[in-house]
């Protein structure tokens, strides 16, 4: 795999008009900056979210920016299997096609441990088998694209994960960072195995992972909150990480860049994995384990009820 110029940025970015995009968290921090420079760049970008208030703000705060912009809200939450279903029979009904999915949204570390509508727990259920079901249902709307990506988002907190398939729901034991890591080595884990079976099924989905570095957004306050000592290490620490916007940038090389490759992990890079440049992220290397993968994708169509059609329908 090629590795992105260091110095790619949104200057870079192809016009994206006629293009159809869905950024899921897309109404704070990185999504936000996704959807702002997606539809800069001349595409229609659909925000799905829980909180129609905020899609709404996030809506009025991108057209003052970009008076031009083609963006519009969906309300869904990711912690309902049920809600997200919904979000995709009405896109299949309301889109002709989606060209880009950006599986942004996500929770970090909240301090005590919760469960989803189907009692999962909280961030794998949001950051990862919500994601895994919205995708299933949009894909014949990108299979309908003629050139679809979906990128998931990870994090270098997957670096310290592993997938606790005897406790996949810290029923047992929760441990607040060790249950987010789980969530994005999943997510990292999907994007792999889901552009391998693209590939062999002939979907045409180019599947990639990005992730930010570390950058100031809502993530910390909403999880283990700014009192936290993770919270009080994060604010001290400000003014060295990247903005959200500094953070989008991998996620958008992934998502327009004529050379981004489906199977790659983009994010900063190498010692200033934390803050940038731009180039392929480091993979844990139980994210490169197939036959994990392979389970991990088994058991998630098993609890979720979803299943991915097993060749090109
Ligand atoms: N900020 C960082 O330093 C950092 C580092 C590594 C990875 N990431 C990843 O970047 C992505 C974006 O995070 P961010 O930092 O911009 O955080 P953020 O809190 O600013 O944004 C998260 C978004 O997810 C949405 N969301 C949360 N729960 C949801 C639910 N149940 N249903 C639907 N939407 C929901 C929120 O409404 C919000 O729009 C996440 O996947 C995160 O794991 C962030």
């Amino acid at each position: 795999q090629n590795p992105p110029k260091p110095d790619w940025s949104l200057a870079d970015m192809p016009s994206q008009e006629g293009r159809i995009f869905l950024v899921t968290g897309g109404t704070s921090g990185m999504g936000y900056e996704d959807a702002k420079a997606l539809a800069a760049a001349g595409a229609q970008v659909v925000i799905a979210a829980r909180n129609p208030e905020r899609g709404q703000e996030a809506i009025d705060q991108i057209k003052r920016e970009v008076p031009d912009a083609q963006v519009t809200f969906e309300p869904f939450d990711l912690a309902d299997l049920s809600s997200v279903r919904a979000l995709g029979q009405r896109l299949n009904t309301s889109l002709p096609r989606l060209d880009g999915l950006i599986n942004n949204a996500a929770i970090m570390a909240p301090p005590e441990r919760s469960t989803s509508a189907e009692g999962f727990e909280m961030q794998f259920a949001i950051n990862y088998v919500g994601h895994f079901v919205l995708t299933a249902e949009l894909l014949p709307l990108l299979r309908n694209s003629d050139a679809p990506r979906v990128i998931t988002l990870s994090s270098i907190a997957a670096l310290r994960g592993s997938i606790n398939f005897d406790d996949l729901h810290s029923a047992q034991a929760y441990e607040p960072m060790t249950a987010y890591a789980q969530s994005k080595l999943a997510g990292l884990m999907f994007a792999f195995e889901l552009q391998r079976r693209s590939a062999a099924a002939g979907w045409g989905i180019q599947s990639m992972a990005a992730h930010p570095g570390v950058a100031v957004t809502e993530l910390v306050a909403r999880g283990p909150g700014l009192d936290s000592e993770q919270g009080r290490q994060w604010s001290a620490n400000r003014e060295h990480l990247q903005t959200a916007a500094q953070g989008a940038v991998p996620t958008l090389y992934a998502a327009t860049a004529p050379d981004a490759q489906g199977g790659a992990y983009y994010g900063p890079t190498g010692e200033r994995e934390v803050i940038g440049p731009l180039g392929l992220a480091t993979v844990p290397s139980v994210a490169n384990d197939i036959a994990i993968a392979a389970r991990l994708w088994a058991v998630t169509e098993e609890i979720a009820g979803t299943h991915y059609p097993s060749s090109a329908p």
